[in-house]
């Protein structure tokens, strides 16, 4: 077992900061050893304050490198695949933030080139799973409390988007993070995706119909509405009703201090996914290294990233026709176990 695990982060924005933040002073038996950015000042801001830490610009020379134990990649999607399959030719331990790739046939071949390699290596950033209401709703379905799980009503809204987030990301980058969490709340697959736009808001940018409503129904037929609103100013939310025979589970409220000051009363609206998921990316990020330590993952797995990328082309698809889309899948290898058991750990 690796005492401390030395970890080579790609990719120095918004999450890349975020993760080495937390493997530098959050997470135990583990350190970053390497930051590559191909903007060189963010890889020299990013070590700056960790004294072993060195900063790169090419991911090549990272892997290579003789202290680099584990790759933690936090660069845009459609440079994941490159990286993760150098990484898994090394058979290093990889954190891959979503989505594993941004469509299903890339998806696959990493799939094929982790069964080749015979073991699990790939975790998939959805911190969701690792989220302590997520997890508790787990709970409530797993151990059947109020009865079989019928539907989910999900919201999913964030303040504004960066500049070039196009009308497919509001599939690809946001409602993939839904597409895992229904497989993992089911138990199961995805079998078909619907979208319906609706008026738009005029807060949008040029090109983005937003917000959206995607339908989503799984292999026992459990129903789920996704809302996603990626301009809805106010703050960031992140949502859930789910319906059972015996009653209704709701998670994702704010919940924080309620305060009464100067004439006004309430409490705060969560401004972004670093505060309402910042527990669980620790939680995620700790899990990860823990396996990482002794050579599995602690996590969503590449199967799961294949899986959600083909409902992500299936969900731009529908978003184009306006028609309910089917979700195919090539049957899940031996490596990845059975659904139910594998998505409810
Ligand atoms: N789990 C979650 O809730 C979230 C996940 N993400 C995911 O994290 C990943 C990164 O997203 P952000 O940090 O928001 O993007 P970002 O644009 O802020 O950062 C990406 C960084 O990668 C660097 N980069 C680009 N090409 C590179 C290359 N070839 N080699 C090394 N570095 C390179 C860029 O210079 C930039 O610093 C994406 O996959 C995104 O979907 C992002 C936000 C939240
Ligand atoms: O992954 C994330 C972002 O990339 C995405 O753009 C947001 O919509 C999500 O809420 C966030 O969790």
């Amino acid at each position: 077992m690796i005492e401390t695990l030395r970890v080579a982060v790609i990719g120095a924005g918004r999450m890349g900061i975020d993760h080495i933040e937390r493997l530098s002073r959050r997470i135990s038996g583990a350190r970053v050893s390497v930051v590559v950015d191909v903007d060189q000042a963010r890889a020299e801001a990013a070590v700056a304050g960790l004294p072993d830490a060195v900063a790169l610009t090419d991911a090549d020379e990272a892997l290579a490198r003789g202290d680099v134990d584990a790759v933690l990649i936090a660069t845009p999607g459609f440079l994941h695949e490159d990286t993760v399959l150098k990484a898994l030719e090394k058979d290093l331990p990889i954190l891959c933030e979503k989505p594993l790739t941004p469509d299903a046939e890339s998806a696959l071949r990493v799939v094929r080139a982790e069964e080749k390699l015979g073991r699990q290596r790939i975790q998939v950033g959805f911190m969701r799973r690792f989220d302590a209401e997520y997890a508790q709703l787990g709970g409530v379905i797993r151990e059947e409390k109020l009865g079989e799980l019928l539907m989910l009503h999900c919201a999913h809204r964030n303040p504004d988007t960066p500049a070039g987030f196009t009308n497919e990301m509001l599939i690809n980058d946001s409602v993939v993070h839904e597409f895992d969490v229904i497989r993992f709340l089911a138990g199961e697959e995805i079998t078909s995706v619907q979208v319906r736009l609706g008026k738009p808001t005029r807060n949008a940018p040029e090109g983005q119909h937003d917000p959206q409503h995607v339908l989503i129904e799984t292999a026992s037929g459990v129903l789920a509405d996704v809302e996603i609103y990626v301009n809805a100013q106010f703050g960031y939310e992140v949502a859930t009703q789910a319906v059972f025979e015996q009653g209704t589970v709701t998670i994702g409220g704010d919940s924080g201090p309620y305060m009464r000051t100067a004439g006004t009363w309430g409490g705060r609206v969560t401004p972004g996914f670093e505060e309402r998921f910042g527990a669980a990316y620790d939680v995620e990020v700790q899990a990860w290294a823990d396996a990482a330590r002794r050579g599995t993952i602690g996590g969503p797995s590449a199967w799961d990233g294949y899986a959600t990328a083909a409902c992500c082309e299936a969900g731009v698809q529908a978003q184009k026709t306006g028609e309910k889309v089917t979700v195919n899948l090539v049957e899940r290898p031996a490596l990845y176990g059975q659904a139910r058991e594998a998505e409810l750990v």
